[in-house]
């Protein structure tokens, strides 16, 4: 049975949910603040280069480099939050998704070809535990395992399939995120983020929907990253966006399943709470989106650039700036290849 678009599963989701709930306040509160972040460019396409880790230089190198984090980009927190992973580059220590990009960095500069699919697709687990070692001893990066199969996959495919580059797949998809999506999921299964529900198939699609965005954003929309249907990809559903909408009152967890998660029960990877969580997220920022456009073109500012990717990375951002604030607010724990 063929999936649902992450936006018809999203609708498809929230329509059922019994214990996530989206409330109509909270999204017109984050629209206002969207809109105005839109209309001070504080919200904007250019985000993703102001990161220092990030590529720098819009290039066939940034594509392949991208490609081989948002291969890697799941699954960062720890049971113990002592014990976290972390890695220090240039003289500073990060955590979790940076941590991961500080790795890559640390490698590339050591000269080990960290982002050529060649390497990668025979790379053993020994060699990524130490490209990814960390800096704090107690902790090491989870799943290494299920990181070294995801690799070799995605390796393997690019080399026989790809000339051993990502840019062949970018080039082969005509500027279509649509067109780019289905080769992803279709020909890189770790990438393939489904679930069943209600009866239907659901696609979440996190990382690959997250792979086009992070192109789109550090091409600032242009050239090879410039993709006609842009505004087709939704937000990109992990464990920390939900934790900021429900900080702004969008998303409203039943009492059990608050409770729950304030237990630190892991949530089962394509179980019915994770799943409503996921799928009501990408809902509501679909929500928030349609809601900051109407908001915008009453001022007359259709000019402006509305998607869920740039209201995703506001909000993820958000997180990390405010992360002692939100600690209150519990983030569901699921361990999976796909977020
Ligand atoms: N929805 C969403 N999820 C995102 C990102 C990013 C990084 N994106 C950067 C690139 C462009 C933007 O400017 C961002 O700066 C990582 N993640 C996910 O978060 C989790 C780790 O979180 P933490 O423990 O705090 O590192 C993990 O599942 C990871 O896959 C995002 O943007 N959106």
């Amino acid at each position: 049975m063929s999936a649902l678009t992450p936006k018809k599963s999203g609708e498809f989701i929230s329509k059922f949910a019994k214990n996530v709930l989206i409330l109509p306040d909270g999204i017109k509160k984050l629209a206002h603040e969207v809109a105005g972040g839109i209309k001070n460019k504080q919200i904007c396409v250019g985000g993703f280069s102001q990161h220092e880790l990030h590529p720098q230089k819009a290039d066939e190198s940034a594509v392949d480099w991208i490609f081989f984090v948002d291969t890697l980009n799941f699954c960062f927190w720890s049971a113990d939050k002592d014990k976290k992973w972390e890695v220090t580059w240039n003289g500073k220590t990060y955590t979790g998704y940076f941590a991961l990009c500080a790795a890559v960095q640390r490698a590339l500069k050591d000269g080990i070809p960290l982002i050529d699919p060649k390497f990668y697709s025979e790379i053993t687990s020994v060699q990524l535990d130490h490209i990814l070692r960390s800096d704090n001893p107690d902790a090491k990066v989870s799943l290494l395992e299920e990181r070294t199969a995801c690799l070799h996959e995605v390796g393997k495919q690019l080399v026989e399939k790809y000339q051993g580059s990502f840019m062949t797949c970018l080039k082969n998809s005509n500027h279509s995120a649509q067109t780019l999506l289905q080769l992803i999921v279709q020909d890189f299964p770790c990438f393939r983020d489904e679930a069943n529900y209600q009866g239907h198939r659901v696609a979440i699609y996190k990382r690959a929907q997250i792979l086009i965005g992070d192109i789109w954003a550090c091409f600032h929309g242009q050239g090879l990253g410039q993709f006609n249907d842009i505004d087709t990809i939704t937000m990109f559903a992990d464990y920390r966006v939900p934790q900021v909408l429900v900080h702004y009152g969008v998303l409203k967890y039943s009492n059990e399943l608050m409770d729950s998660l304030k237990s630190d029960n892991l949530l089962e990877n394509g179980s019915e709470n994770e799943v409503e969580i996921r799928g009501c997220s990408i809902q509501a920022v679909e929500m928030v989106a349609d809601e900051t456009r109407k908001r915008l073109k009453s001022e007359g500012r259709s000019d402006l650039t509305v998607n869920s990717i740039l209201i995703d990375h506001f909000l993820w951002d958000y997180r990390r700036k405010h992360a002692a604030m939100l600690e209150s607010i519990p983030f569901h724990k699921t361990q999976s290849v796909f977020y």
